[in-house]
């Protein structure tokens, strides 16, 4: 479906060069999730937009359905386009133009008679759940929304290939787990292949099939899901994914924090706006509920901070709750419970 053979790319600025994707050569079969990961400036972005031409390679080929995209005329590469559907972290929706008007555009773009536009703009929009906001514009949608918008308006002009650019590294958790859901609705019931890049895990593992770990514009390693994270080859790519998940805990320091503190522990994620909130103090103190920080760490990926603490809750006095506040949390952060083993 899309194959890059030895595709190099070099951005040529007036006094350097920055080898953005060196020889890579990889497929990806049509119906597949496709992920790559790899640290920001690794090249992912870049090779994406290789993929519909938005960059086209300095050297190598990329074939897309065995036509070879890099000698198409332009004709034939806004025909290439429509098969290609893009989303965006920044929705990048036309914020003057209706629910309506967004998803209608690339078929305005492509000549289709105003009824047919009607009634593909209705097919999609039930499908993505959105039937009642063709209407509204995009400052009246939720993150979510937007981004179903988005998908809506990508998936117009019926594109076998869906290119997805970090599209959920904006979204609270649960948005995040309802956008991945749709992805892989459009993925089973049209056969979409569907290309991601994103630096969270959480999103690789839970719906691609295969992942590349991409590095200086190489691609380090590549393999299904759970080969490259139950036993990756190379160790960047183990550093790779340590980083980010950040929140392993050897079995050794497990027991010595479990012994310290005789009070349940709770491992709480934090991600996006919640790592700014007071989200934790004040859910303790609404439920009379002490803690105090056995472990965590704060960290910066692609601009964005990601925290991980482990938290010991006692009972402040018989009116606490440890359990009310645990389900309070779980509305805005991740919340699991401590056990003696992590996985
Ligand atoms: N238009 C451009 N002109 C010059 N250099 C560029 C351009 N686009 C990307 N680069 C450079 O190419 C390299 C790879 O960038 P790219 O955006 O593909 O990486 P990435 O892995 O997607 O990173 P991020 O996760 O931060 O978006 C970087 O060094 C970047 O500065």
């Amino acid at each position: 479906m899309i194959r890059f053979e030895a595709v190099s790319k070099i951005f040529t600025g007036k006094k350097n060069h920055t080898q953005a994707v060196s020889q890579v050569s990889l497929s990806i079969a049509q119906g597949e999730i496709y992920g790559i990961i790899g640290f920001s400036g690794a090249g992912k972005s870049t090779l994406l937009r290789l993929v519909n031409l938005l960059e086209a390679p300095t050297s190598g080929k990329v074939i897309v359905g065995g036509q070879d995209i890099t000698a198409l005329k332009p004709r034939e590469l806004r025909q290439l386009r429509r098969r290609i559907g893009m989303i965006f972290q920044t929705f990048n929706l036309f914020n003057a133009r209706t629910v309506f008007g967004n998803v209608a555009y690339p078929l305005k773009l492509a000549g289709t008679p105003k009824a047919q536009i009607k009634a593909r703009v209705e097919e999609l929009l039930r499908f993505v759940g959105l039937e009642d906001k063709a209407d509204h514009y995009p400052e009246q949608l939720s993150g979510g929304q937007k981004q179903r918008v988005s998908i809506a308006r990508a998936l117009a002009t019926s594109p076998d290939i869906l290119i997805c650019d970090e599209a959920t590294s904006a979204l609270d958790p649960e948005t995040t787990g309802e956008i991945l859901k749709l992805l892989r609705r459009i993925n089973e019931a049209y056969n979409i292949t569907i290309l991601l890049i994103t630096h969270e895990m959480h999103v690789i593992r839970s719906i691609c099939d295969r992942v590349a770990v991409m590095e200086n514009g190489q691609v380090i390693e590549e393999g299904s899901v759970y080969d490259i994270f139950a036993s990756p080859k190379q160790p960047a790519t183990a550093n790779f994914i340590r980083s980010v998940q950040n929140d392993q805990l050897s079995p050794k320091l497990l027991e010595t924090l479990k012994s310290k503190h005789q009070g349940k522990l709770y491992r709480l994620v934090f991600k996006g706006g919640a790592t700014s909130e007071p989200v934790l103090s004040r859910a303790a103190r609404q439920h009379n509920v002490d803690f105090s920080i056995v472990y965590g760490s704060i960290q910066e990926l692609k601009g964005q901070l990601f925290g991980s603490l482990i938290v010991e809750f006692q009972p402040a006095d018989e009116l606490a709750s440890i359990d009310r506040l645990v389900a309070q949390l779980a509305q805005t952060v991740e919340v699991r419970e401590v056990i003696d083993h992590e996985s």
